[in-house]
């Protein structure tokens, strides 16, 4: 096991709420995506390896939006790693977990998020060094229900839930004393960014946290307050 990887993965889950999980399809949406859930108060972003563009997104990010921590999502093969850490991610996250894919993370010294459904997988991961782990698909595999019932034996372990989680069930997730932060991609919906409407993902993203201005967004998204700063986008 990385020395370092329970820390820092501590720490990235305990940096926000929500991972915002996303599948970029345009690699100029990128920037001003990352800029939107930051000024929303959600810093540490997932970018998945789903779309061809995913390293590019990760790059541009990594290095135009120091504001946030860029991770590396759908890990699923090993060689993967090491081409994240060049193009800048800082964690790798992955729908599960093996041994390649630990060697793979750990070759690349990255902290690694590794997915797990079941007590077995659980046990798996505690072999490898991991005590935090993402939970998924979080409500296909009993939601909330089922991480209670993991918490009995396994006690020690935080969790990221994703899959199925929303802006109605987020919130009683976040309540569970073994879940430290949720995954999800409804903070940046498809038609938002579609659209260009950063204004919504940021909406969408201060509605979990809560205590981010319309100042806040016109400040990272390099353009004018028109208004006097202090109003709530929600
Ligand atoms: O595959 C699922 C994504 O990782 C996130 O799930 P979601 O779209 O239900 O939030
Ligand atoms: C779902 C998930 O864990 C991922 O795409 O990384």
């Amino acid at each position: 096991m990385s020395p370092h990887q329970p820390v820092a993965m501590s720490f990235l889950m305990a940096r926000a709420p929500v991972i915002p999980v996303l599948a970029i399809a345009r690699v100029e949406d990128a920037v001003p995506l990352a800029r939107a859930l930051v000024a929303g108060g959600l810093p540490v972003l997932e970018i998945t390896l789903r779309t061809p563009q995913a390293l590019e997104c990760v790059e541009a990010v990594a290095s135009a939006v120091p504001e946030a921590l860029v991770g590396v999502g759908t890990y699923t093969r090993s060689e993967q790693a090491l081409a994240a850490r060049e193009a800048g991610a800082q964690f790798l996250v992955s729908p599960g977990l093996s041994d390649a894919l630990v060697s793979g993370a750990m070759n690349a010294d990255l902290p690694f998020l590794p997915g797990v459904a079941t007590a077995s997988d659980v046990i798996r991961a505690q072999e490898a060094g991991y005590d935090h782990l993402k939970f998924f698909p979080a409500e296909s595999s009993g939601g909330i229900e089922a991480l209670k019932a993991l918490g009995g034996p396994f006690g020690d372990v935080r969790f990221c839930p994703t899959g199925g989680i929303g802006p109605t069930n987020c919130l009683d997730y976040l309540s569970l004393p073994n879940v430290l932060c949720v995954g999800g991609s409804w903070v940046a919906p498809a038609s938002a960014v579609a659209a260009g409407d950063w204004e919504r993902v940021t909406g969408l993203a201060a509605a979990v946290t809560g205590h981010y201005s319309a100042s806040d967004w016109y400040s990272v998204a390099g353009e004018e307050d028109p208004g006097s700063g202090d109003e709530k986008l929600r």
